[in-house]
């Protein structure tokens, strides 16, 4: 059966997974059996739309693309317009939410009522927004195996690339005793810009906003306060030790400058923004800081939006992955793998 989806939030990512339902639709279908259909869209500025009978998908991003404004879209008979995200979530017939508003590094909110309320309305909820699982993922993971509904969240580490499935399903079986890694791709892109082509900071940021990798306020991405929810993601869902944000020690990019990028090259070193996680009777340090590292550091030759991450395995010794960290259809494709797997295991349930 197609999944009936309500979007809360439309900007860089939940426009990626729009594109790629439009474009993979038959493919999905024909490859994966896979369904489904937006039936709603909620959006701070952008407007609300609602149509139980689904959205035509070429229509909306065509609406959004020409007006800005998804109420524009041509009006028909059982069309809703003007739902907030909460009646989005409660009263459409939407079965699982696609949550990409954006991450708040204080309070998580309103993301996380986003999730209390489509858990209590049954609903399942994919995201990409990091603050609810950084701040709440005990409380929320608890409540949607009570209601008896799946919570998705692959692209909140590293985009689309399975920095949380890989280990969660590989590797199982193996205790991880430390994590090391680049896990924000808009310091990445920027350290990458300014080392090779000798660009300003400012530039540099500037082109990762173009480029929709930079959060909605770029603080998070420079102060490090972005790879500090993931790394506490981290260590709750693959190191299974409940970690604070708060306990994390965090410095960004913000003090960098061409010299020391210049001076770092001259050494035969690079400057990198480098997430860890070490896990020691029971418990976990972990740490977001710039570090010089060797050329010969693998971390070393991850450029641009890339992240890349090590895992420490008990009885695999280290793992290495990388892939995109960022992008508006990696991680619309974040999405879609959250959702497949949805019906992957309602499949196994069934057998
Ligand atoms: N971009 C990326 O590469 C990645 C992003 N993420 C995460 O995914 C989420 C979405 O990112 P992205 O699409 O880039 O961000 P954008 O800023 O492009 O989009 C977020 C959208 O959510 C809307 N919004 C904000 N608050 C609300 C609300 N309360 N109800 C409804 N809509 C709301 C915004 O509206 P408006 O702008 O109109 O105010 C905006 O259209 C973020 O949480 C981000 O951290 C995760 C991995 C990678
Ligand atoms: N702003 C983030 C987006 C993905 O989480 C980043 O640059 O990594």
């Amino acid at each position: 059966m197609a999944h009936k989806l309500a979007f809360i939030g439309f900007g860089t990512v939940g426009q990626g997974l729009a594109e790629i339902l439009r474009d993979k639709h038959e493919h999905l279908k024909a490859k994966e059996h896979f369904e489904a259909e937006i039936v709603a869209i909620s959006d701070f500025n952008k407007g609300s739309i609602y149509h139980p009978n689904g959205l035509n998908i070429n229509t909306v991003l065509q609406v959004l693309r020409e007006t800005g404004n998804l109420e524009n879209y041509p009006p028909a008979p059982g069309l809703v317009t003007g739902w907030d995200s909460l009646r989005t979530i409660r009263e459409t017939n939407a079965d699982s939410i696609i949550e990409v508003s954006y991450t708040d590094v204080r309070t998580g909110q309103p993301a996380i009522d986003h999730c209390r309320t489509a858990f209590l309305a049954k609903k399942n909820v994919v995201m990409t927004n990091k603050g609810p699982v950084a701040l709440a993922y005990k409380e929320l993971s608890e409540l949607a195996k009570e209601e008896g509904v799946y919570w998705g969240f692959e692209g909140t580490v590293m985009s689309g690339t399975p920095s949380l499935r890989m280990p969660a399903a590989a590797l199982a079986g193996n205790e991880i005793t430390e994590i090391r890694g680049i896990l924000n791709g808009t310091t990445n892109f920027i350290l990458t810009k300014m080392e090779e082509e000798g660009v300003t900071y400012e530039e540099a940021l500037k082109e990762a906003q173009k480029l929709g990798y930079a959060e909605a306020d770029p603080t998070s991405d420079v102060e490090g306060y972005d790879a500090r929810y993931k790394i506490t993601i981290l260590s709750n869902y693959v190191m299974n030790e409940p970690l604070l944000v708060e306990e994390v020690s965090c410095r960004g990019i913000t003090d960098l400058t061409l010299t020391d990028i210049e001076e770092a090259k001259a050494e035969g070193k690079r400057w990198k923004l480098l997430a860890k996680a070490r896990k020691e009777n029971g418990k976990v340090n972990a740490s977001i800081a710039p570090e010089k590292i060797d050329m010969t550091d693998p971390l070393a030759s991850i450029s641009g939006a890339v992240n890349a991450i090590a895992y420490d395995c008990d009885l695999l010794g280290t793992v290495t992955l990388s892939g995109a960290g960022a992008g508006k259809v990696e991680t619309g494709f974040s999405l879609l793998i959250d959702l497949i797997n949805i019906d992957r295991e309602k499949k196994l349930v069934n057998i």
